[in-house]
């Protein structure tokens, strides 16, 4: 029996536009351990959004899964059946959208909402629905009275809490949040991470953390499977991939953010330049452009995912030298305007 409840195995995902097809995501692999909670962390617009969507197979209509598999409990999500696969939609595998305003409709009470899950999709009758949707809203720390109140009424932190409560309601195996606090300050954000930690040790899931802050994932991941321009370029257990990255993107990153503990003291170094159009990458390594360590090597030749330690994959020709780079990665000067 695996330990791993959710393996994504060489996963593309493509969007066609007149005229170009955009791939989104290129040949992604990575694991979801039973119980834990997964960073998939990377600027904007490199794929996170398109993955964590393709778990429950809602994606855009000129989206198109070309490749790969998504093993779920022994289940391959690329091929399974849409009944099948609907079935399993908020039952075993619930999503948080980008904004939790998405997620609700301004124009019902958040308990027709709840109950649109409850009785729509898990069967309760109306008694059952109401104490389960009373225990839901303990679980996430707000007051039953306030199940009657419409979305505006609340809060962007409390929006994000039932947008979690909607997500717990049929005891999902795995969650999948897609910036679940980023639009929120710093102190609401971390009261929330807290509570999603809380919740994913007492029920034993898993949670996929989809964010472009790496602060959020040191903050709350175990693991962490950092994106690049559709790819993975580095995976690893959170601890070791904060203190000895083997990716130089990895190492850009972790300068560009604040410390979520913190509160955000330290001085920022961002990554200068911007990730490459997707319609048609370069053909080396796709980060090589912004690299201080490129060399004509890494501009002419893809670096593969590999295996470099126990649990540790990298994308990065110059990773076995990684001790002497992470070295020169701490100095701001090392991502000065490259040309
Ligand atoms: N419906 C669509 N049609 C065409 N291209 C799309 C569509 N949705 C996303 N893309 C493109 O796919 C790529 C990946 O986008 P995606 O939203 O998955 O990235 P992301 O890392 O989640 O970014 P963000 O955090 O900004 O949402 C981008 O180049 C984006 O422009």
């Amino acid at each position: 029996m695996s330990d791993n409840l959710l393996s994504v195995k060489d996963l593309s995902i493509a969007y066609t536009v007149p005229g170009v097809d955009i791939v989104a995501v290129s040949r992604a692999t990575f694991d979801v351990p039973k119980g834990s909670i997964v960073g998939l962390v990377g600027e904007s617009g490199c794929g996170k959004t398109t993955m964590a969507r393709a778990f429950t197979r809602i994606i855009s209509d000129n989206a198109k899964i070309t490749g790969g598999s998504m093993m779920f409990d022994g289940q391959d999500l690329v091929s399974l059946p849409e009944k099948a696969m609907n079935a399993l939609r908020w039952r075993d595998i619930a999503f948080v959208p980008q904004s939790a305003m998405n997620s609700l409709d301004p124009v019902y009470r958040v308990e027709y909402q709840l109950n649109e899950v409850l009785r729509g999709r898990g069967g309760m009758n109306r008694a059952q629905a109401r104490a389960r949707a009373v225990e839901l809203f303990e679980m996430v720390g707000i007051e039953a009275n306030r199940l009657r109140d419409f979305p505006h009424q609340f809060s962007g932190g409390m929006r994000q809490r039932v947008a979690i409560a909607l997500a717990l309601a049929l005891n999902p195996k795995l969650i999948v949040a897609d910036e679940p606090v980023t639009a929120l300050d710093v102190i609401v954000q971390r009261q929330i991470l807290d509570q999603m930690r809380d919740l994913q040790r007492e029920l034993g899931i898993s949670i996929i953390m989809v964010t472009h802050d790496i602060s959020v994932v040191a903050y709350i991941c175990d693991r962490t499977v950092v994106m690049y321009a559709g790819e993975v370029v580095e995976d690893c257990d959170t601890a070791t991939l904060l203190s000895e990255p083997l990716h130089p993107y990895t190492m850009g990153l972790k300068n560009a953010f604040p410390d979520i503990a913190s509160a955000g003291s330290g001085t920022l170094t961002p990554i200068s330049g911007a990730p490459p159009d997707l319609a048609s990458p370069p053909s080396g390594c796709r980060f090589a452009a912004r690299c201080p360590f490129a060399t004509d090597h890494c501009r002419a030749v893809s670096p593969q995912l590999e295996i470099l330690a126990p649990g540790h994959s990298v994308a990065c020709h110059r990773a076995h030298e990684a001790p002497q780079l992470r070295e020169q990665a701490a100095q701001p000067q090392t991502w000065g305007e490259l040309v």
